[in-house]
């Protein structure tokens, strides 16, 4: 089954922890941090991190969009997040630091911009619990979908299968009803949603029916074998 997770950075700031309890029954909670440096958009870090993972269940996905990622991303581990993702543009030693998460019990997870190509990181796939692939330019909610990110999606899905890994393919940037089914069909089936599930009147619902229709598109997916 497809994982939807909502993104906080769409929700509102000022009832953070409402917004988090909004979306109950989702698979994690997304939460971007950003540093002003690395993209040019300031969010939260370590104090709001930990303040959120004692106000919700939901297991929360913290998307670092932050530099020097291998001296903080352990800090948000220590913060109650149970899945951290680096960008690999950002760490001067990704093994190490998806070694490091991993010792300290989390998923480690590495991401990539629209720029950076798949290919030279084969190898370290398996060092990984997760790839996210951006199909955005990191930095804001609400940007449009990048359709031409899709042939990485499914060249990353094949390198996936080929090596018979275990690894989780997420997908984050302009996903909505109308993108995630291409998303799916690439090969994603992990799917963070910001817009398409806070600017809407029912978020919970929102994340039933994006799942629902990514589910529907992957029907049948030699992958597609369920978390
Ligand atoms: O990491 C980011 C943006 O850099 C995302 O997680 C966005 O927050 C997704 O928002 P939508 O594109 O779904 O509105
Ligand atoms: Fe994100």
């Amino acid at each position: 089954m497809a994982q939807i997770n909502p993104s906080i950075l769409s929700a509102d700031f000022a009832r953070l922890a409402e917004e988090a309890k909004a979306v109950e029954g989702a698979d994690w909670l997304h939460v971007d941090v950003m540093d002003n440096h690395f993209v040019p958009n300031l969010t939260l870090g370590v104090p709001v991190v930990e303040a959120l993972s004692k106000a919700t269940d939901t297991p929360l996905d913290c998307h670092l969009m932050i530099e020097d990622a291998d001296r903080w991303a352990p800090q948000y581990v220590e913060a109650g997040a149970g899945s951290v993702t680096f960008h690999v543009e950002a760490a001067a030693a990704p093994v190490r630091l998806a070694r490091e998460i991993r010792a300290q019990g989390a998923r480690a997870s590495m991401a990539l911009k629209p720029a950076t190509p798949i290919e030279p990181y084969e190898d370290l796939l398996p060092e990984l619990d997760m790839l996210l692939i951006m199909t955005v330019e990191p930095g804001f909610g609400g940007q449009a979908f990048l359709d031409i990110m899709l042939p990485k999606i499914r060249r990353t899905r094949e390198l996936i299968s080929k090596h018979g890994l275990e690894l989780w393919l997420q997908v984050d940037g302009g996903v909505s009803a109308s993108t995630i089914e291409r998303c799916a069909e690439a090969g994603a089936d992990v799917f963070v949603a910001g817009s398409a599930v806070y600017g809407t009147q029912d978020p919970a619902d929102a994340v039933r029916a994006l799942r629902a229709r990514a589910d529907a598109a992957t029907a049948g997916a030699t992958w597609a074998c369920g978390h």
